[in-house]
């Protein structure tokens, strides 16, 4: 007789978000309370994880995440490193709630300092509803954090049986089970059968590959996001450098143009020493340099395919290397 294969072992981070939620019925899909069923019952329901890996569960945070802060970011990603650091340790799954899942995300996949899987993982109904997607999800995730395929890949989503890069994934539906998607640059594969099936991967640096170290870091720098839209004006963005931003993220309509009314204010905050990376509230292509504005003249930085949520994580990680704009554009077409 055989000797059954050596599980791997998964320890689940829990955060909180809709996957800890719990409505009033089984049909409450809307207006339930995220965040308050803890990791040891989230791993009580599904028995089955004990079946694709030795799991041990700890509760990080319990908060809905659109609470998620950059201190919230630091304390996980440090987390993190020390567990993946064990030799006892051979993955990690983060149960997220996913209104900012994808920019925590993107955060740990440019500062974990491991090749072993992050996994990343949420649901779209409370824990409580009819059909909920939480249990299915985490045990995907766990299964996926166990795999040898995950290795390497950089951090990852597993929502809706499929499998996509923190670098990448965005929440594009407000309340469907397929909100999770990587729009025209693709998803990484599929777990289907309790297997994943990888298909392509991001050719962007990643973890191991990252010039980026939180190890002694306590607070992140201040950057803010002033959005595009017609008749914008420059309030938003001169109330954020009032209030002390280093970086500002343009979140321009179309490629990233500039307002006329807007553009004084910007060229402002770059004199004052601010970091101004030009993105797109698109949400697909690239935010092409010295396109729609002359990013040389102007000292800008372009967002490169980053959305302007994650442009301003980068954005955050290169001020704690360097102030020049050169070196931040060299980051954005990097990571
Ligand atoms: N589906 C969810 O998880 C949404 C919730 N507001 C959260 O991000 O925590």
């Amino acid at each position: 007789q055989q000797a059954a294969p050596k599980l791997a072992n998964v320890t689940i981070l829990a955060t909180g978000g809709t996957i800890a939620g719990s409505g009033a019925t089984s049909t409450t899909t809307v207006g339930y309370t995220a965040a308050t069923v803890g990791v040891q019952n989230l791993i009580k329901a599904v028995p089955e994880l004990a079946k694709v890996a030795n799991v041990t569960g700890e509760q990080v945070f319990q908060i809905a995440s659109e609470n998620m802060t950059n201190e919230h970011w630091l304390t996980l990603a440090k987390r993190v490193n020390v567990l993946l650091a064990q030799n006892n340790v051979d993955g990690v799954v983060i149960t997220h709630g996913t209104d900012t899942l994808e920019e925590t995300a993107y955060f740990l996949n440019l500062v974990v300092k491991s090749r072993k899987p992050v996994v990343l993982v949420g649901a779209m109904r409370p824990s409580t509803a009819i059909s909920a997607d939480g249990p299915i999800n985490l045990y995907n995730s766990v299964m996926l954090a166990a795999s040898p395929e995950a290795v390497g890949k950089g951090v990852l989503v597993a929502m809706n049986d499929q499998i996509q890069s923190g670098r990448d994934v965005t929440k594009v539906n407000t309340s469907t089970l397929d909100s999770f998607r990587t729009s025209e640059l693709g998803l990484l594969g599929y777990i289907q059968g309790s297997k994943p099936f990888f298909y392509r991967q991001s050719l962007r640096k990643h973890t191991t590959e990252s010039e980026f170290d939180i190890g002694t870091l306590q607070s992140l720098p201040q950057v803010d996001i002033v959005y595009g839209y017609a008749n914008m004006n420059p309030l938003a963005l001169d109330a954020f450098m009032a209030a002390g931003a280093k970086g500002i993220i343009h979140a321009g309509v179309g490629d990233g143009s500039l307002a006329a009314k807007v553009k004084p204010a910007l060229v402002a905050a770059r004199a004052k020493g601010a970091v101004i990376v030009r993105a797109s509230r698109v949400g697909q292509g690239i935010l092409a340099r010295n396109g729609e504005a002359n990013d040389d003249e102007l000292d800008f930085v372009a967002a490169d395919t980053l959305n302007p949520q994650k442009a301003r994580i980068l954005l955050m990680l290169a001020l704690t290397k360097t102030s020049s704009t050169k070196e931040i554009q060299r980051m954005f077409y990097t990571y």
